[in-house]
């Protein structure tokens, strides 16, 4: 595990540039590559500061953690966060695959979305995880009624519910975002910080999914 600590606008710069080493690296040794993002609001800088990366973009897949069961339209959609911070310019040549269907629920969609899932090109490059302050990363939430089964199943993805969330998600089972050669997480501000060390200071996964993550490698990328 290693931490890296700076202001947002410069750590952002700092994991786009350990993210687009990785790809680098494995580029020099696979036709195509994967990248597994996360959503919601901190990612932004990450997101624009990695499209800027001089990368082969035409080898790269780019798919997500988890998404909410909402149109690409809605301001809360993942895959909309992705296509507006990362697929511009010559980033616009990766390969974008979204974690929704037409289906209208998650439920109704998870075994499509499972298979284009599936026919990416495993082990992913890179996960870079987020976290909630609740300890959720991906839409792994203590308070999902699915959440022992996202974390025990082979399945790639699992639809998701949970009390706290408007939405109901679809998101990377824990075994399929752990098929990574990499894995970072980024996180901002002060209760975050203290959520993590929370987080490693204990083994009760369902209580902080984030402690899915804990034990194998990771780079943490915090700021302020
Ligand atoms: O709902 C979600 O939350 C987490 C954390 O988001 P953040 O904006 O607080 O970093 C995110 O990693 C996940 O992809 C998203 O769906």
């Amino acid at each position: 595990m290693t931490l890296e600590q700076a202001p947002r606008e410069r750590l952002s710069g700092q994991l786009a540039e350990a993210v687009a080493e990785a790809l680098r690296s494995d580029l020099a040794e696979r036709d195509k590559v994967l990248l597994v993002v996360s959503g919601g609001s901190t990612p932004v800088p990450f997101l624009r500061a990695l499209a800027d990366m001089p990368l082969p973009w035409s080898r790269v897949e780019v798919t997500l953690a988890d998404e909410r069961w909402v149109a690409e339209s809605d301001d809360d959609s993942n895959a909309r966060l992705v296509r507006e911070h990362l697929l511009r310019g010559e980033a616009r040549q990766a390969r974008f695959v979204p974690l929704t269907s037409e289906a209208a629920t998650p439920e109704q969609g998870v075994a499509e979305v499972a298979e284009r899932v599936s026919g990416l090109a495993w082990p992913a490059s890179a996960v870079v995880l987020g976290m909630g302050g609740d300890g959720h990363t991906a839409s792994l939430f203590p308070d999902s009624r699915e959440l022992d089964l996202a974390l025990s199943t082979a399945e790639p993805v699992v639809a998701v519910r949970t009390p706290s969330q408007p939405q109901p998600r679809i998101s990377l089972s824990a075994d399929r975002l752990h098929q990574a050669y990499r894995h970072f997480l980024h996180i901002t501000g002060e209760s975050k910080r203290d959520v993590l060390g929370k987080a490693l200071a204990g083994d009760d996964t369902r209580a902080l999914p984030i402690r899915a993550f804990l034990a194998s490698p990771l780079g943490i990328y915090w700021a302020p």
